[in-house]
């Protein structure tokens, strides 16, 4: 097998020292290879979200080690990470991120000039990505113009600009009725399918079905590992 997108190897996270120290993820490792979509699943504070900061570089670990296409984030440094973060992650976070005086072809091209894009290859390469969600047509709104689905598909095209290896989705889900909760799923679904790896938290079982594997958090441990189909979500909760 080839390398994974995402490797996360014997990954701690503390916060806080003596008597007001939290242990966000005790020794978690967890691998996503190019094509896949990891479900990550688990109570509330259970680090789930700690977990994907750390495997998108922005939060360190306080020991172990994360790698993103071969690429040691621990080494990389501060710079490093910052690339990465701009040309090989996308992040797709609950409340959207986005920016409100920026339009959604704008905001979509952001990550791509601050990476050193011209304007106009890094607008045009914007509108291809909102064609990809569903958004032509809407590239010159501004994003409180727009419905929380449409929000959240601007979010999603601006975490998959610039053919993105790795998109991490916190909640992406959370603020969404059912029914476009579905779409975002999708849209995240078919960027894995074309080549990308997918870490995904959510609560819901119905959007982990969408997961080729799905992993449970608690209490920063990784407790179990479900099989590869849908249905074993469903089973480990019955039985747990
Ligand atoms: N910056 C921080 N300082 C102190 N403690 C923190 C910090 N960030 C997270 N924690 C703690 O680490 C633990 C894991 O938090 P995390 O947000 O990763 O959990 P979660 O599973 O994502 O929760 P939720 O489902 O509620 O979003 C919690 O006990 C939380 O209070």
């Amino acid at each position: 097998m080839s390398d994974p997108v995402l490797r996360l190897t014997d990954v701690s996270r503390v916060h806080g020292t003596g008597a007001a120290e939290v242990h966000a993820l005790r020794g978690v490792s967890l691998e996503a290879y190019a094509g896949e979509l990891v479900a990550i699943m688990g109570p509330s504070g259970s680090g789930k979200s700690s977990l994907l900061t750390i495997a998108g570089g922005l939060d360190s670990p306080t020991s172990g080690s994360v790698t993103v296409d071969g690429q040691d984030l621990g080494e990389a440094g501060i710079s490093g990470r910052a690339k990465l973060r701009r040309t090989s992650v996308g992040y797709v976070f609950q409340d959207f991120n986005l920016i409100p005086a920026l339009t959604a072809a704008e905001n979509v091209a952001l990550p791509l000039e601050l990476d050193g894009a011209g304007r106009r290859s890094a607008r045009d390469a914007a509108r291809v990505a909102l064609e990809e969600v569903g958004l032509d047509g809407f590239a010159d709104r501004f994003p409180d113009e727009m419905s929380g689905g449409q929000r959240q598909r601007i979010a999603i095209a601006r975490a998959i600009v610039g053919e993105r290896r790795l998109i991490l989705a916190d909640e992406p889900t959370g603020a969404l009725d059912t029914e476009t909760g579905e779409d975002i799923l999708k849209l995240i679904r078919a960027r894995c399918d074309a080549g990308a790896a997918g870490v995904l938290v959510t609560h819901e079982p119905r959007y982990a079905s969408w997961a080729d594997r799905v992993i449970y958090v608690r209490d920063g441990l990784v407790v179990d590992e479900a099989g590869e189909t849908p249905s074993t979500v469903f089973a480990v909760e019955v039985e747990g």
